[in-house]
């Protein structure tokens, strides 16, 4: 198996189609990694092999394998500046996203995103919100990230929509840049309760509305900013929330996201809230084709254990 998973690597690399078939045919593992790490598609990807690529996407091969150094086949062709390999691979990644797309959402018909969390008491104390098992809902270490949100979504001033309150850290650092109105949506009864105690009910430039933001859309407008952050849900609410962007945000508008869903355990759909390192700055009316420099890494997530995102600010696909 391993001499024909080499010999694999090999043809692919060397666009040798008729040996690649040959090979699959004699049972090859086409998901095989050579002592390098790499995939026979990464081969092909990476000299261009178009047909080679198709052929083995075809066969079954994975287009979103990782190289050690965190390379799919997709980011090969692309940095060795081979389109046809590369739009095969982003083609065979959205119609992979698609069919996932469409089982997370038949899995959550039958399940409540976050009812238990939003049902249960939560608890403060100085430095987090818990929920009633004790997991950290929110942390104040997270208020410099916090901060650096507020300041991204805020850097063309004018409508700021929060999603999720939690401590509130972003919040406050929104109302640092005076935005003309600041809408936050949060579900949670005691984190609403909370809110109007500490008299966030009576900033002028405050709008709160209580409910969960799937139930609230129709109280929502175009905004200039929008930060959304909440606790519970699953990847395919997040997606969700992404579908209905293009209403939500103003041209030019800015978006970015807090989420721990990347490092949750594999699987289609994220129970939990895992708060590991995820943030990303996305504007969907500044996004070319050719500015997509990891269009493997958002279905990467959620797909692989280990995966989790970047900090730095990068485009994503919807
Ligand atoms: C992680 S906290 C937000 C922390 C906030 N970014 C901060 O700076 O403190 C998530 C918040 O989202 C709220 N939440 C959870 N699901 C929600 C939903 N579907 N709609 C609105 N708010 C939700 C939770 O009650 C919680 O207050």
């Amino acid at each position: 198996m391993e001499k024909e998973g080499e010999q694999l690597c090999e043809a692919a690399g060397n666009g040798e189609i008729d040996k690649v078939k040959a090979l699959i045919d004699l049972g090859a593992d086409v998901s095989y990694f050579d002592s390098n790490g790499l995939t026979p598609l990464m081969h092909a990807a990476k000299l261009g092999h178009a047909d080679v690529v198709k052929t083995l996407l075809e066969a079954g091969a994975p287009w979103n394998a990782l190289s050690p150094s965190n390379l799919s086949a997709g980011d090969f062709a692309m940095d060795f500046g081979h389109q046809e390999a590369f739009e095969v691979l982003l083609n065979a990644g959205i119609q992979a996203e698609l069919i996932l797309g469409t089982i997370a959402r038949e899995a959550k018909k039958n399940s409540d995103s976050n009812g238990n969390y939003l049902e249960d008491r939560v608890s403060f104390s100085e430095d987090k919100l818990m929920d009633s098992n004790s997991k950290a809902v929110m942390m104040a270490w997270e208020k410099p990230l916090m901060e650096a949100h507020a300041k991204a979504v805020c850097s063309g001033g004018g409508h700021i929509l929060n999603i999720g309150f939690g401590m509130g850290l972003v919040d406050t650092a929104i109302q640092q840049y005076s935005p003309v109105t600041h809408t936050i949506v949060e579900a949670h009864p005691e984190v609403y309760e909370r809110m109007l105690r500490s008299g966030w009910g009576e900033k002028d430039n405050v709008k709160i509305i209580f409910g969960r933001w799937q139930d609230v859309l129709s109280q929502l407008e175009s905004y200039d900013g929008i930060f959304f952050d909440t606790y519970g849900e699953y990847y395919e609410d997040l997606r969700e929330f992404h579908q209905h962007l293009p209403k939500l945000l103003k041209p030019g508008g800015i978006y970015s996201f807090f989420n721990g869903l990347c490092g949750a355990p594999s699987g289609l759909l994220f129970p939990k809230h895992h708060r590991y390192l995820s943030s990303r700055h996305f504007n969907p009316y500044l996004m070319k084709p050719k500015a997509r420099p990891k269009p493997y890494a958002a279905f990467q997530a959620i797909q692989s254990p280990s995966f989790h995102f970047s900090s730095s600010p990068t485009t994503s696909l919807l």
